[in-house]
């Protein structure tokens, strides 16, 4: 039986603790019992066998969708249920992180999905627009035991006599999220996500949207929300075609990669820019000043020349042997077939058929002239029939298929960039018209590993290479023949071990069917073909012309306009999300203002959005940090901070040499100070390798290094590499030289200042920079 719902509001705490202990009980009796059933269904169906192709795609289809069922119950075990509303009239409405009937189809919901549209005025409610709420409340547990309840009256009057703050929502819990330590993983917010940011999680799915926010508003955090609101809102369409969340680094995938599937949602590709071309892991560092020459749309020139300068001709002529023959083919003779293939505007790989063509056209009339010619002056010989035969023998000639393809070859993006880039002759023809200092920049080793600024360029290059279609369906009927040889020969060994069986048994052969009557070898393979049972995500990975639901983007500040490029073409309906801070901006190829990166794409038809409160960094911290953005920019103003943590930000000035052993001494101290949280020491690029070393050597279990593992106590990085992480303490190390580091190195220091959520310290060996003296005083 369930539980009485509406307790009334005169009832005493213990009384309402225990009937909400009892209401939550009966939740997870509920949520164990659709378990159950879930996993019935899935063992049934993985026990069924064989069947028609469609039977299994739609067995299959029925099998993931179970999967997907049971993944998002086990993962809202904890704090399935966080909150409840009660109205002037009517029952009241709990609200979790799932939505649960009693039954099937039940139109009183139990529990109300965060995203559904019920549940809106647990976010949006205020004293002063209560929408017919009279309470709020939000109910804390640990696994399935209610530990406490935070309740908002929503009345004008009472909430003048609170001393409450009007402008958040569940402050308590909201208090109680934020001073909590960090533990290395994202959490998700769905307990106490703002007005503000409830508005963009909850935007419709069309056109482009820019959070734009200081640091610690939430942009991420609204980011992945907004994901998983879409697709419960959407998820017909959003499933089928995925949708893409691109983060600047894969420590910071993995930092948010839980976030999502405790938010019970799965057909999200989570992505950096470098994995963005299949088959290639782009990794490797590089100057932020080569990644800002790659970054800038003059490349496209650069890579179109480099395109055209692999279509070569002859100094004069070459000669091949074609059926015991000299054959000369004449430079003009291939200008004239370059000509036509380039005028047609088609992609490199596919205009070479028509470079072909004409150049085997102009052959076969060489040849005509040649054995054709009436000696009598009269018209050629060779009839037309002659003529294609001629042409016929020419395309089948190895040696003047190889002649061509020197002139014309199949090339493939990868090839393309690799000779660009490591050939200074090559990057001199097709860079003439960027600045020597920026070819000087380009070129690199030929075994250089790909770095993420690769990527667009790779990407474009696939454009301007394009795929020869002949050629793919030639490949796809080549596999397909060996698959149905294959299949010859499986039906072979069955037939075969077929009359040795019917020997032992005394039988005549044809008195029974064998496989091989009721099924020939290409329906075989017809029968056996592999179902494709990946997710979108899956295959949207594989896939660089996929062409996904909605594409949501982090730190988008830092993207260049060729990597915006790429974006554009895996999102021609421009359904997307982007979030970033143009103020921490710390890329050369990155943007200092949206206008720029949206107005080629959709002119004004974008949507600014701005987050104007910081849940992460306390007041006494932002007051240092609000000195580092007037550097930056005096337009620009700091988030307003939500809380103060009552710790005042420190600073050592240590001599050099003792440098690392500062280092140790502090981190110790606030390890201490934090108990359970994180620290953070941000380093300047050049000193990582030293100070790493020695930190690992003196603090067991810190983490550093190109990929460090969040998950440990202590972390030393770079200010790059803590883009969009937090650290309950963080120690930032010789400020000057980061500032000094890069040309936005002022933008860096903000955001290494921004990382706390509870306490920052500066360890420097020379002056503070000016920009941090209020920490001296
Ligand atoms: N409504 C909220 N309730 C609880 N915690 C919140 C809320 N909004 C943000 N936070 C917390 O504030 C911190 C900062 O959020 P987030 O990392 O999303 O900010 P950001 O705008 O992306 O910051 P940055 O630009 O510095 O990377 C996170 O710990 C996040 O969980």
């Amino acid at each position: 039986m369930l539980p009485q719902r509406g307790v009334a509001l005169s009832s005493s705490a213990t009384d309402d603790l225990r009937s909400e202990q009892a209401y939550l009980t009966t939740l997870y009796e509920r949520l164990d019992s659709l378990r159950e059933q879930a996993d019935q269904r899935l063992k049934a169906i993985l026990l069924e066998a064989g069947g028609t192709p469609q039977g299994r795609t739609q067995r299959e289809a029925t099998r993931g969708h179970y999967a997907e069922q049971l993944a998002q119950m086990n993962a809202v075990e904890n704090g399935l249920c966080f909150g409840r509303l009660d109205f002037a009239e009517g029952e009241p409405r709990y609200i979790g992180r799932l939505g649960l009937s009693a039954a099937e189809h039940d139109r009183d919901p139990l529990l109300v999905d965060w995203r559904a549209l019920a549940a809106r005025p647990f976010y949006l409610a205020t004293a002063v627009s209560p929408d017919g709420v009279t309470r709020r409340r939000h109910l804390r547990t640990r696994g399935r035991l209610l530990t406490g309840i935070d309740d908002e009256v929503l009345d004008l009057e009472a909430a003048a006599g609170t001393g409450g703050r009007e402008d958040v929502t569940g402050e308590a819990a909201l208090l109680s999220a934020l001073t909590a330590s960090r533990t290395g993983r994202m959490r998700d917010i769905v307990e106490t996500i703002q007005a503000e940011q409830d508005e963009v999680i909850r935007a419709g799915l069309n056109g482009v949207m820019v959070v734009q926010g200081g640091p610690g508003t939430g942009k991420t955090a609204v980011a992945l929300h907004r994901a998983a609101y879409l697709l419960y809102t959407y998820r017909a369409q959003l499933t089928k075609q995925g949708v893409l969340i691109l983060g600047p680094n894969t420590t910071f995938l993995r930092y948010i990669s839980q976030v999502l599937p405790s938010l019970a949602e799965t057909g999200v590709l989570l992505a950096t820019l470098g994995d963005m071309f299949p088959g290639v892991r782009a990794r490797a560092a590089e100057s932020s000043a080569a990644a800002a020459v790659k970054g800038r749309l003059g490349m496209l020139d650069v890579l179109k020349r480099a395109v055209d300068d692999r279509q070569t001709v002859p100094g004069d002529y070459v000669e091949v042997d074609h059926d015991g023959y000299p054959l000369r083919i004449e430079r003009a003779v291939l200008e004239d077939a370059r000509a036509a293939a380039r005028r047609s505007g088609r992609p490199h790989n596919v205009a070479r058929q028509i470079f072909v063509t004409e150049a085997i056209h102009a052959l076969s009339l060489q040849i005509a002239e040649r054995i054709g010619a009436d000696p009598l002056g009269g018209e050629n010989l060779l009839s037309a029939a002659d003529l294609a035969e001629t042409r016929r023998e020419l395309r089948e000639d190895i040696d003047v298929q190889q002649a061509l393809f020197d002139f014309w070859p199949v090339l493939t993006p990868r090839q393309v960039l690799r000779d660009l880039l490591s050939d200074a002759g090559r990057l001199e023809s097709a860079a003439r018209d960027l600045p020597a200092e920026d070819r000087a920049l380009l070129l690199r080793d030929r075994e250089a590993r790909w770095t993420p600024a690769d990527v667009p360029l790779l990407d474009e290059l696939a454009e301007l290479l394009g795929v020869d279609e002949t050629l793919k369906r030639r490949q796809a009927a080549l596999e397909r023949r060996e698959a149905i040889e294959y299949a010859e020969g499986v039906l072979e060994i069955v037939e075969g071990s077929r009359s040795l069986d019917f020997e032992d048994e005394g039988l005549e052969k044809d008195e029974v069917l064998s496989a091989a009557d009721v099924v020939d070898a290409s329906a075989f393979v017809e029968r056996h073909e592999v179902i494709d049972t990946r997710t979108a995500a899956e295959r949207a990975a594989a896939d660089r012309t996929w062409v996904f639901g909605h594409v949501i983007v982090d730190e988008a500040q830092e993207l260049s306009p060729m990597a915006w490029r790429l974006l554009m073409r895996r999102c021609p309906s421009r359904s997307m999300t982007v979030v970033g801070d143009v103020a921490q901006t710390s890329e050369l190829a990155g943007t200092t203002g949206w206008e720029q990166v949206f107005e080629p794409y959709v002119a004004q038809r974008w949507n600014l959005v701005e987050l104007t409160v910081n849940y992460r960094t306390p007041a006494e911290v932002m007051a240092v940090a609000a000195d580092v953005l007037a550097a930056v920019d005096p337009a620009l103003q700091p988030p307003r901070s939500v809380r103060s943590a009552g710790v005042d930000p420190w600073s050592l000035r240590v001599p050099r040499a003792a440098l690392p052993a500062e280092i140790t001494a502090a981190v110790r101290l606030e390890a201490g100070e934090v108990g359970e949280g994180r620290v953070g020491v941000l380093v300047p690029e050049a000193l990582e390798a030293e100070l790493g070393r020695h930190l690992v050597e003196s603090v067991p279990g810190a983490a550093v290094g190109e990929q460090p593992d969040l998950l440990n106590q202590v972390v030393l990085m770079t200010v790059r590499q803590a883009k969009g992480l937090e650290f309950d303490s963080v120690v930032v190390v010789e400020p000057d030289e980061i500032i000094a580091e890069s040309p936005r190195g002022l933008s860096d220091l903000y955001v290494a200042v921004t990382r706390a959520t509870r306490r920052l310290g500066v360890l420097h060996t020379t002056d503070l920079p000016k920009v941090l003296t209020a920490l001296a005083a």
